[in-house]
């Protein structure tokens, strides 16, 4: 047991060490180090530095993930020090108001205490930011994603309003705990009214989203330690809001709305309505997020960002992994170069991985 986890620090000691220009005296140092800590608790810590360039690691290894360009760009705030509900709860407050920064989003982790045999620490929410979804006798009132994650809240207190876009409370367990939920304050949650540039009906659609996607159920692994708790976000893709969140028929399911509101012919599909009204979504999810001054990035400039990352990579000699299905945009997907290539869908580490959610 202790065998694997020496042999995934040295592994990640020698790249990180490597990459940051370090001599050989300090990597055989912290080996030794990192040998002793082991041999003595079974377990090491990182210091602030490694655990910084191993979240930047972590997400340059995410294949999934179109945004990798800027991935030494990432804001690392190293809470491994706090061991109360309370006040894991108000670092996460803190993350929402400096990733959020008025609209001009920061990449930013928070990165909470390391799992060890007599502490583990859970964010119960899928991300920290995200609509409530209940089931009625009429059908699903807001986002259906969000069905199981409103139920435990509902269980532990939470009343919301019902409406299609109740912001969900933040939920914090540390080991067996009772979860530790709060409501997130109005003024940190920056939200965007969808309006079309050109059709001026689509306002009394009356849809929003919000403005950063924090994500919270992952785990990042460094060197073999996993940190359970360590919540990351960039920006939006347009057709993440777009192609996917409203339009998809088990989410928010607007296209047939659109689509009569354009005075479409749904009764064939030959008519191409949904593609239509597709489009029309993006065009005003980017238009509305730029107007109010809100980061975000279309799928085509995207796809170019990643194409330098690709270079960037080959020039420094890195070879390149990515995950084909999910790199390719939801819409318009072969106009993007993307498409026309293959990927080594290998995992490396550090990276993000799954866990399994703390309520079943
Ligand atoms: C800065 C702007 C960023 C953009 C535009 C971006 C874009 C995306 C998109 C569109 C996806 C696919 C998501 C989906 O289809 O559900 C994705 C996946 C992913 N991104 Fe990025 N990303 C950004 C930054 C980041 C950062 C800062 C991290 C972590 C430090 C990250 C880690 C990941 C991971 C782990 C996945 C895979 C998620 C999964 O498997 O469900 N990304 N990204
Ligand atoms: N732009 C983003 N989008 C994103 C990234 C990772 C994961 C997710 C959520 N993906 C899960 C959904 C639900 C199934 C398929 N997609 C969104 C970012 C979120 C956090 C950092 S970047």
């Amino acid at each position: 047991m202790h065998q694997d986890l020496l042999k995934e620090a040295e592994k990640f000691i020698n790249i990180s060490y490597h990459e940051l220009k370090k001599s050989d005296q300090e990597i055989k140092a912290r080996l030794l180090e990192i040998k002793d800590e082991i041999n003595r608790f079974g377990y090491y810590k990182h210091t602030f530095e490694e655990l910084e360039y191993g979240a930047k690691l972590a997400w340059r290894n995410s294949n999934r993930c179109i945004g990798r360009l800027f991935w030494e760009k990432l804001n690392v705030f190293d809470m491994r020090h706090l061991s109360t509900e309370e006040s894991i709860a108000h670092a996460l407050l803190e993350h929402i108001k400096y990733a959020t920064n008025q609209g001009r989003i920061r990449s930013t982790i928070t990165v909470f205490h390391q799992k060890t045999p007599d502490q583990s620490i859970k964010i119960w929410n899928h991300q920290l930011i995200r609509y409530a979804g209940y089931q009625t006798e009429n059908g699903i009132i807001g986002d259906p994603d969000s069905l199981a994650f409103t139920r435990e809240c509902e269980k532990l207190g939470w009343k919301g309003k019902g409406s299609q876009f109740d912001v969900l409370p933040l939920v914090v367990q540390i080991n067996d705990n009772k979860p530790y939920m709060i409501d997130i304050p109005n003024d940190l949650i920056l939200e965007v009214p969808i309006h079309h540039p050109e059709y001026d009906w689509f306002k009394d659609l009356r849809i929003k989203w919000y403005s950063v996607p924090i994500i919270s159920s992952m785990k990042l692994e460094i060197g073999g330690i996993v940190y359970t708790a360590s919540p990351f976000n960039g920006w939006y893709m347009g057709t993440e809001i777009g192609a996917r969140n409203l339009a998809d028929e088990n989410r928010y399911n607007i296209l047939p709305k659109i689509s009569s509101c354009m005075g479409l012919d749904q009764s064939k599909n030959s008519s191409l309505w949904k593609d239509r009204a597709l489009v029309e979504l993006n065009i005003a999810v980017l238009h509305s997020y730029k107007e109010n001054k809100v980061s975000i990035v279309d799928h085509h400039t995207a796809s170019h960002q990643f194409k330098q990352f690709e270079e960037n990579e080959r020039k420094m000699e890195r070879p390149l992994t990515g995950n084909w299905t999910w790199l390719i945009p939801p819409l318009a997907p072969a106009t993007s170069h993307i498409f026309y290539k293959q990927y080594n869908n290998e995992i490396n580490k550090p990276n993000y991985f799954y866990q399994k959610p703390p309520y079943s």
